[in-house]
């Protein structure tokens, strides 16, 4: 994962879906997880690490992970084993509940660690700030089951484990990244998840169907307009510093350096997330 900008998408692909990994490659996500987890089939898992084994043998235009199956199942070794051999850009960790999970690996990629149960919330900030974490990942299927909760429109039931990881992640410098939203047909109830995540603090989402992955990283992205506002705020600010202000207004608002530090930190993910010509 290139350090310059978060992924605002991360499209999860089943590894048990040639044709769904070779379209993959087109769609524009910030990042792919190659899936050989929940995904799929016990039945299939052979079939899929072989799968992704090969997909790794050829470039893609994005960072490239692999989701491996937990610690503790039949297939947990041969998955990383072939993930590590394959070259990937990191790994994917599913349902963390330490830190000593992630500490015994001892992987020299980095680790993208999922929590998805209540004990993986109650641990985050330790999993967070274990060396080789990269970032969290939420899983919001697996932690709903576990939490006994029911679905609702808000995710009131998973605002606290989705807050805590923002927290953690963010306490140690990681990338926080949201839950998939489930309904593929639902655009506008992706949209709306989307929001609630950026306003949440979450630096992009998990996502697992084509349509999603534009959605994810507009919401998650820069526009134009707001990249613009960014550099008149930073014009200001600049402005103001050079008459040797400590404080200043930008549009009607208060203008500090952490606001201008924000105003630059949004002008660089522009930066890296613009369209290349
Ligand atoms: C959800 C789906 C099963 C829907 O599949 P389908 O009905 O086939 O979708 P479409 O017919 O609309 O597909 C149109 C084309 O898009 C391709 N496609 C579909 N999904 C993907 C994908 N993820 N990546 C790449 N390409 C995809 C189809 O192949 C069609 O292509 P073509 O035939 O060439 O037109 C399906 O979307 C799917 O399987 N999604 C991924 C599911 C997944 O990865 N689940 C695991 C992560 S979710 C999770 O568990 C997270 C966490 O652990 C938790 O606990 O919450
Ligand atoms: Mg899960």
């Amino acid at each position: 994962m290139t350090a310059s900008f978060p992924p605002r998408s991360m499209l999860y692909v089943p590894g048990d879906k040639p044709r769904a990994m070779d379209k993959a490659r087109t769609l524009g996500a910030d990042a792919v997880i190659l899936d050989l987890e929940d995904a799929v089939a016990p039945e299939h898992k052979a079939a899929a690490r072989e799968n992704v084994r090969e997909a790794l043998r050829t470039p893609w235009p994005c960072p490239v992970l692999v989701r491996v199956n937990g610690t503790g199942t039949p297939w947990e070794h041969e998955d990383r084993e072939m993930a590590l051999l394959a070259g990937v850009h990191g790994l994917v960790l599913p349902k963390v509940e330490d830190a000593g999970t992630v500490r015994d690996l001892h992987l020299r990629v980095p680790l993208w660690a999922m929590i998805e149960t209540p004990a993986g919330v109650l641990n985050a900030a330790a999993i967070a700030a274990a060396p080789g974490v990269a970032g969290l990942l939420v899983g919001a299927n697996d932690l709903a089951r576990a939490l006994r909760c029911r679905p609702h429109p808000e995710r009131l039931p998973l605002l606290h484990a989705l807050e805590s990881v923002v927290l953690a992640a963010r306490a140690h410098g990681k990338h926080p990244v949201d839950a998939v939203f489930n309904d593929v047909r639902d655009a506008a109830g992706f949209a709306r998840e989307c929001v609630q995540g950026r306003t949440l603090g979450f630096g992009g989402k998990t996502v697992i169907h084509p349509a999603q992955v534009p959605a994810a990283n507009e919401a998650f992205g820069v526009s134009d307009e707001e990249a613009q506002a960014a550099r008149d705020l930073l014009a200001a600010w600049t402005a103001a510093r050079a008459e040797g202000k400590s404080v200043a207004t930008f549009a009607g608002a208060l203008v500090e350096q952490m606001h201008a530090d924000e105003a630059q930190d949004i002008v660089n993910l522009w930066e890296a997330t613009r369209p290349r010509a």
